[in-house]
């Protein structure tokens, strides 16, 4: 055993320094408990006499940084000392732990009011150790509590800093593993880390398949949105929106997030627009969601595995077109267009901005995407506009890949449809995707398009719905048509032939809500099994009978 050790105590004044000093070398403070005495080892021949060659005290409060990395580079043993008294202290000695602990209150307080009360301190133990505290232990608790730190108890429940305390109490006494169970817990590795297997979890996603939030995690974010709406405004106000974020390691959104979702008219993300967000993360980065959902506790406060459990895979894009019915929610638009033709006004419409609000908008701020619900005969889905960038040279086939295309021209720019016509020939021609024609700026003076045929006649040589005129200079919202039938298209890609206005009134689109009910679907489907189980023994008849399936016509 080496008989020179050099043991530095590094502590803020008056934390008990001295106190430890002499508690690890004699017998005459037995009050003390030594932090972690048992991680220093102290060499057995070390005497009271020997202390002040080997035991270097340091106080901040004395020295400067300089002199203590001089000290720290002479040491064989490093001990952090605080008082469990001083939070101030616990803060600067140990971050890392106390970042960790707070982002566990932060969860566990479910009704964010900073205090845990008896049913989320049970909750925290349910989830933890997988029974809840007896009412008297909880008790006991807050008596501790109280009497060592009076701030650690607010309201009858343990405020952040009773929620530090009693567990700086518990590695005081020994019992650092119920600290490390509950930081396990919640992720987090022996470097209070959070764990890259707790952040991702494995979730398989096969080609073709796209990803989406489940029930689970609307009712999960509807929890988070209200926990932090502390005014119940229906919208997050920024320092509502810093709260949320708070348990992150770094914020997740940046500024252009107020312009890829709904706000309200402060510029504050509203509910639809924040499970929005959401909605676009897990559709375009699904590890990303993993990733946020794990900062926010999901599998905790939901007590599911891991987040997967908050993702819908959903079924393959082909199976969909052979079936002729989806299951998916979330649909992704491309809109093309030449500069200046008002691609970006168009996807600032599509969250409820006219020309006039899209003025206030910095460059910086910009977004490239724009997302909202719309609902398709009577059906809630997600439209994700993404605007492409204009020269076609830079696009990778994964810039190409969506759901239904926007090509945007503008009436006042006679060279713009000319885009539109190349976009299609290179890119869309060849492919099964539905393209819908956008003439944009409708209230603009109309110029005849630089181009061989009309917008018009184009349309209906490649067999896309007529141009649909837009504008968004209006008074009121922009209106909303032009993304329903987007959305159709997206939703229903194999009925080409159909009404395009959607109105859900006439004539055509009462027929088609009637071809593609249930019940409709139901009776046909009864009526084959009918006549299947009537004829199939006749020889004459069951040939006939088995290419006849109700799915096909
Ligand atoms: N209906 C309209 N009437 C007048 N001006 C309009 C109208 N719609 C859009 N604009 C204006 O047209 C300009 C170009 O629009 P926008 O920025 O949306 O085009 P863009 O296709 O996104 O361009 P880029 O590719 O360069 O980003 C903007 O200054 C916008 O304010």
């Amino acid at each position: 055993m080496r008989k020179d050790v050099r043991i530095l105590l590094v502590g803020e004044p008056k934390v008990g320094k001295t106190s430890l000093i002499m508690s690890l070398v004699s017998e005459e403070f037995p009050d003390v408990v030594p932090y972690k005495v048992e991680e220093i080892t102290i060499p057995a021949d070390v005497t009271p006499e020997r202390v002040p060659t080997h035991i270097v005290d340091y106080s901040e409060a004395e020295q400067t940084d300089e002199q203590l990395y001089q000290e720290i580079s002479k040491a064989n043993v490093i001990c952090i000392v605080y008082a469990v008294n001083n939070r101030k202290s616990l803060e600067k000695m140990k971050p890392a732990c106390v970042r960790a602990l707070t982002r566990v209150f932060k969860i566990s307080d479910l009704d964010n009011n900073g205090i845990l009360n008896d049913h989320e301190l049970n909750f925290f133990q349910r989830v933890c150790f997988s029974s809840p505290l007896a009412p008297q232990a909880l008790e006991d608790v807050k008596k501790v509590v109280k009497k060592n730190a009076p701030d650690g108890v607010c309201e009858d429940g343990l405020t952040l800093q009773g929620f530090l305390f009693l567990h700086t109490l518990f590695i005081q006494r020994g019992r650092h593993e119920t600290t490390w169970a509950v930081l396990r817990h919640f992720g987090y590795d022996d470097d209070l880390e959070l764990h890259q297997d707790y952040l991702f979890p494995p979730l398989r996603i096969p080609a073709d398949c796209s990803t989406e939030l489940n029930h689970n995690a609307s009712l999960f974010l509807q929890s988070v949105f209200d926990k932090h709406d502390k005014d119940r405004d229906g919208a997050l106000n920024p320092n509502e929106l810093k709260d949320v974020f708070d348990v992150f390691p770094y914020m997740p959104w940046g500024p252009d997030v107020f312009n890829t979702v709904c706000t309200n008219e402060h510029g504050w993300i509203t509910y639809q627009g924040f499970f929005s967000q959401w909605t676009l993360t897990t559709y375009l980065d699904v590890q990303r969601c993993l990733e946020y959902l794990g900062y926010l506790g999901y599998s905790i406060v939901a007590e599911q595995e891991s987040q997967a459990a908050a993702i819908t895979v959903t079924r393959s894009k082909c199976v969909d077109l052979q079936q002729k019915q989806t299951q998916r929610c979330v649909f992704l638009c491309n809109v093309f267009g030449s500069s200046g033709s008002g691609k970006s006004s168009f996807l600032q419409a599509f969250i409820g901005r006219n020309l006039n609000r899209q003025k206030t908008i910095r460059d910086e701020h910009k977004s490239h995407y724009a997302i909202n619900t719309v609902h398709v005969y009577g059906q809630e889905k997600y439209l994700l506009l993404r605007e492409i960038c204009s020269d076609l040279d830079f696009l990778s086939d994964s810039d190409l890949c969506c759901d239904v295309v926007c090509l945007i021209y503008d009436i006042s720019d006679p060279d713009s449809f000319d885009y539109c016509v190349r976009v299609f020939r290179e890119c869309y021609a060849d492919s099964k995707l539905l393209c819908l024609m956008v003439a944009m700026k409708s209230d603009l003076q109309e110029e005849k398009q630089q181009h061989v045929v009309t917008p018009l006649e184009f349309c209906r040589t490649h067999m896309i719905p007529p141009p649909q005129a837009y504008s968004v200079n209006t008074v009121a919202t922009p209106s909303r048509d032009v993304f329903i039938k987007l959305a159709t298209m997206a939703t229903y890609p194999h009925l080409r032939l159909r009404c395009m206005c959607t109105c859900n009134r006439c004539t055509f689109c009462l027929c088609q809500n009637f071809l593609n009910s249930e019940l409709l679907h139901a009776v046909k489907a009864k009526l084959y099994t009918l006549v299947f189980s009537r004829f199939s023994s006749c020889p004459f008849i069951s040939p006939f009978i088995t290419t006849f399936n109700p799915s096909f016509t």
